[in-house]
């Protein structure tokens, strides 16, 4: 794992979103797309704001979410509502979004629609992850009541998630689908998310899901 330190939390976006972009640059210039898949979350926002305003080819580039809150476009606790306000906009308006979440009353019965738009998107080019002060990161919850079956080997691109600290119920990435990615990097923000993350480091990922992507992530942190 890398871990690399930001003298404030604008200096953090900043870099962040360059190496972001250039990460994109070069796989667009030896594959046809780009997989991006990104965080919900209130930390990216300034990093998305600045990587929106990049100039790259945003229509060969696909963004999906981690995970996503198994509510309607529109609430306020939407991932994808977020994501379109702060990444999807300005230039990067043009990349092709594949959705996480339809108009189906739970993610059981809108996973099987929503899976086959998935196909093509594996290895992941580019993942950013975001971490919970529980040592959740996407939807992966310790404790949550799917948890062994997306960590598994053989888990499915998309689990439904339950768990107490989650709220509504979730839509996740699996362990094994967000592990193809080329590139990993993981955005925390303030001291007890840098405190929980050094001590996951070393637990065993049921206890402490993110620690199943730290080895070879990249870390940005800023207090
Ligand atoms: O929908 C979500 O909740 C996320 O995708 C989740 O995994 C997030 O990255 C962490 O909970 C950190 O969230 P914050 O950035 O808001 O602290």
């Amino acid at each position: 794992m890398d871990l690399i330190e930001y003298p404030d939390r604008e200096m953090l976006a900043m870099s962040l979103a360059d190496r972001l972009a250039s990460a994109l640059k070069n796989c667009l210039m030896v594959h046809d797309h780009a997989s991006f898949c990104v965080p919900g979350g209130t930390s990216p926002g300034e990093t998305f704001a600045a990587l929106s305003g990049v100039d790259l080819d945003w229509a060969r580039v696909h963004v999906f979410l981690n995970d996503e809150r198994w509510v309607p476009e529109g609430h306020e606790r939407s991932n994808t509502s977020l994501l379109k306000r702060t990444l999807l906009t300005d230039r990067a308006a043009r990349a092709v979004h594949v959705p996480l979440v339809n108009g189906a009353a739970t993610p059981e019965e809108g996973i099987p629609d929503l899976s086959g738009a998935f196909a093509t998107e594996f290895p992941i080019s580019l993942l950013l992850l975001g971490m919970g002060a529980d040592m959740h990161t996407a939807s992966l919850f310790p404790g949550a009541d799917r948890l062994a079956e997306a960590m598994a080997p053989d888990a499915p691109t998309l689990v439904p998630m339950r768990a107490d600290g989650a709220g509504e119920p979730r839509v996740t990435l699996s362990r094994p689908a967000l592990a193809t990615a080329m590139e990993t990097h993981v955005l925390i923000m303030g001291d007890e998310k840098r405190a929980v993350l050094d001590k996951a480091r070393t637990m065993d990922p049921m206890a402490a899901p993110i620690a199943a992507f730290l080895k070879d992530a990249t870390v940005h942190w800023a207090a």
